[in-house]
């Protein structure tokens, strides 16, 4: 791989002789691993390695073919490199209790459906990317990852500061870097590198945490990662946060066999993987407390006079049998969209949806009123709160599957009930049909759909084939 000559000079400055490693190491094969998702029963791949630091987390021992894997698109696993699972530690290590938890740089949603499964029972996840058309991938893989305590909302960190003070107990940042950590995964990326881009992503690192800072409670805790090795970026913005904003850096356990580097500038508690030493991608965390304080009370204001001469349409009692725990949800309609919050998060869905901010998803959109129907929606499909019976279902064969996922009309076997079926791929919902009989009409969202025609003569898949 041809690095930029820059970034060997003042890597090889950093690490000394231990850079020859590092370069070796970039050229070698990029490990493949995934998450799988325990709240979907998925199982542990039979060929899996485990990664050390992440109980969900292992390597495969090849790349599988995931477009054409209907268990990815049904949300079983995600795809992810294993450094970054090291988030994992730093929320069992200060995360004990439910928490309100904000994702700040969330797309396309790695770490956001990791924290979906690592947060304490009763915790809410909001989850949010500044890029419009990345918010909508982010959307996409928190549906697929089914968890309902989840909010996502596409803003700045500044409008996010200032119309939600004090409401988190944890934020991560996982913000936007110079990329010297994926140069093996991605290799266009070293073509993007350059001396003035690290300075200005360290710059744009710390105006970020400058915007949300208002939006950590007193005492929250703040997680700060990248996937550079610079320390502009890493050591020196976690100084930053330390000095400028009076925050305290926190020690996570770690295992010696983890080869896990620690500061290479200043002497604070910070984490760094190499692919030279550890399985996995270039990556950096660090953990910080920022100071007790007071504690401003945040109000719920009324989104001012509820329109006239219009009452809410009520609620269809089959709703309330979509969800397995119905009595934990408050059901609303929102415009012809009813959706499902989870009653122990209701004052902050409340909250947020007062505020001047852009909610995509919140809680379980359950369906779409259209005349007298109701179409049950993707992520109601998707849900881990749905009631397993809900609606008549048909087990799929991996064909019908694809077809399925690429939108196509299906033929269900005859003997299906007419009227919206629920479609599953061993035994994992995909998403709904409206059976006609002669044919199915294919639900999927648009958006969503395999685009490609091409398919691959040999698949090899999660559950095998
Ligand atoms: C490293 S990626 C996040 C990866 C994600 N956390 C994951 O695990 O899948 C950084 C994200 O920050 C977003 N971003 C870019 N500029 C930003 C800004 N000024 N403020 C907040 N986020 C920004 C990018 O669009 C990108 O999605």
């Amino acid at each position: 791989m041809a690095l930029p000559i820059d970034f060997i000079t003042r890597t090889r400055a950093l690490l000394g002789e231990e850079f020859d490693r590092l370069e070796a190491a970039l050229s070698a094969d990029v490990p493949v691993s995934i998450r799988i998702n325990p709240m979907k029963g998925t199982p542990a791949p039979k060929a899996g390695a485990p990664v050390a630091w992440c109980e969900s987390g292992f390597y495969l021992p090849e790349r599988l073919s995931f477009t054409f894997d209907p268990l990815f698109h049904a949300g079983a696993y995600y795809v992810q490199e294993a450094s970054s699972m090291f988030l994992e530690q730093a929320i069992k290590a200060y995360v004990k209790e439910p928490v309100r938890c904000l994702d700040l740089c969330a797309a396309p949603g790695g770490k956001s459906t990791h924290l979906a499964s690592l947060l304490p029972d009763g915790s809410l996840l909001v989850s949010n990317e500044v890029i419009r058309s990345r918010s909508y991938v982010l959307a996409e893989n928190i549906a697929k990852w089914g968890h309902p305590d989840t909010i996502v909302i596409n803003n700045d960190p500044e409008e996010i500061g200032e119309a939600l003070p004090h409401l988190f107990d944890v934020i991560v940042t996982d913000v936007p870097c110079s990329g010297e950590g994926m140069f093996r995964k991605d290799t266009d990326s070293t073509g993007e590198w350059s001396v003035d881009n690290v300075r200005l992503c360290a710059s744009r690192g710390r105006r970020i945490i400058h915007d949300i800072w208002n939006a950590l409670k007193p005492g929250g805790i703040l997680i700060y990662s990248t996937c550079t090795y610079n320390t502009e970026e890493d050591e020196e913005n976690i100084h930053y946060i330390i000095e400028e904003l009076g925050a305290e850096a926190l020690p996570i356990p770690t295992q010696e066999e983890w080869q896990i580097t620690g500061a290479l500038r200043f002497e604070h508690p910070v984490y760094r993987f190499f692919p030279h030493k550890t399985r996995g991608e270039g990556f950096f965390l660090a953990a910080l407390r920022k100071a007790e304080g007071e504690i401003e009370e945040i109000r719920v204001k009324s989104k001012g006079k509820k329109e006239r001469g219009k009452a809410a349409p009520s609620i269809p009692q089959e709703a309330r049998l979509f969800l397995s725990d119905e009595t934990s949800f408050s059901l609303e309609w929102n415009g012809s969209f009813l959706r499902a919050y989870p009653k122990a998060h209701s004052d902050l869905f409340s909250l947020i949806n007062a505020k001047p901010l852009r909610v995509l998803s919140a809680g379980i959109c359950l369906g779409e009123a259209k005349g007298k129907d109701f179409i049950p929606s993707q992520e109601l499909a998707l849900s881990t709160a749905l009631t397993p019976n809900a609606f008549p279902s048909v087990e799929l064969e991996w064909e019908d599957a694809i077809k399925f996922l690429k939108k196509e009309a299906l033929v269900l076997p005859s003997g299906i009930d007419k009227g919206y079926v629920l479609v599953r791929y061993q035994r994992l919902p995909l998403g709904f049909v409206k059976n006609l009989g002669n044919r199915a009409n294919n639900l999927y969202p648009q958006e969503w759909r395999i685009r490609t025609g091409y398919i691959p003569e040999e698949i090899k898949l999660f559950l095998g084939r």
